[in-house]
């Protein structure tokens, strides 16, 4: 993917857009944000800090020739902060939607986060889902199912209508899960810690959204707003 500034979309305004992170506590949305959009750093730590409240980062990116600032909220899966949580859900265009394939109550939850999803940002909202922790195999407990044929990965489109996708599409890349494909929505498994699949689950989301282009918005104005910082989840 081209940077901010290159080729033919330099110059133009670039397109806002507004992604917001959901999942249960400690499945990894920090992490996966933070490898997105801060490729030098290191994304996971052997301690573990609770987000607290809400943060967002600005992910600048071409695609397509058409330039995008992401702006992606990283919300708090501690059920205490829920409320909080999902009021940020709003305005969204889009939802990276995060289970721990090492906890099977953080896939459970999917369910009730999705429903959370449409309840607050409507039904027309692009969602991906992520199935992170992929390098953690030997601790796995949420088993991955492959689609049963490689070359045709079957997915529920518009109208709720299912569609065969063909060989070239970008979808092929992705794992088949019968949460995702319930929802009708793409599924990636990621690792934040080796960097697996976070770019490639950012670019379809993104582009999928894109594709709805009447819901986002030009970047004329740029809000200035300060991050929340992160807390030792003990020190509460
Ligand atoms: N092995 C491995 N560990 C990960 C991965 N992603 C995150 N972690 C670790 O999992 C723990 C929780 O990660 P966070 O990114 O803080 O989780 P979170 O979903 O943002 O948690 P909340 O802020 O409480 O909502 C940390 O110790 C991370 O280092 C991954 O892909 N693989």
């Amino acid at each position: 993917m081209a940077v901010l500034g290159q080729g033919a979309a330099a110059g133009k305004p670039a397109l806002l857009v507004k992604v917001v992170m959901a999942g249960e506590s400690c499945v990894g949305k920090t992490s996966i944000v933070r490898r997105y959009t801060e490729p030098g750093a290191a994304a996971t730590s052997s301690s573990y800090l609770a987000t607290i409240g809400i943060d967002f980062k600005v992910k600048p990116i071409t695609l397509n020739d058409t330039r995008v600032k992401l702006q992606i909220w990283d919300t708090a899966g501690q059920e205490r902060f829920h409320t909080l949580s999902t009021s940020y859900f709003r305005g969204a265009q889009g939802f990276v939607l995060v289970y721990d394939i090492t906890n099977m109550d953080s896939f459970q939850g999917i369910t009730s986060w999705m429903k959370d999803i449409h309840e607050k940002a409507g039904d027309e909202v692009d969602v991906i889902l992520l199935g992170n922790k992929c390098d953690k195999e030997s601790e796995r407990v949420v088993p991955k199912r492959k689609g049963e044929k490689e070359e045709n990965t079957i997915l529920r489109g518009e109208n709720g209508l299912m569609q065969t996708l063909p060989h070239n599409n970008s979808y092929l890349h992705i794992s088949y899960c019968p949460l995702a494909w319930e929802h009708g929505i793409p599924f990636f498994e990621t690792s934040a810690k080796d960097n697996v699949n976070i770019e490639d689950a950012f670019s379809l989301l993104t582009k999928e959204i894109l594709e709805k282009k009447s819901h986002v918005l030009y970047d004329f104005d740029v809000v200035e707003l300060n991050e929340s910082k992160k807390r030792t989840c003990c020190a509460f």
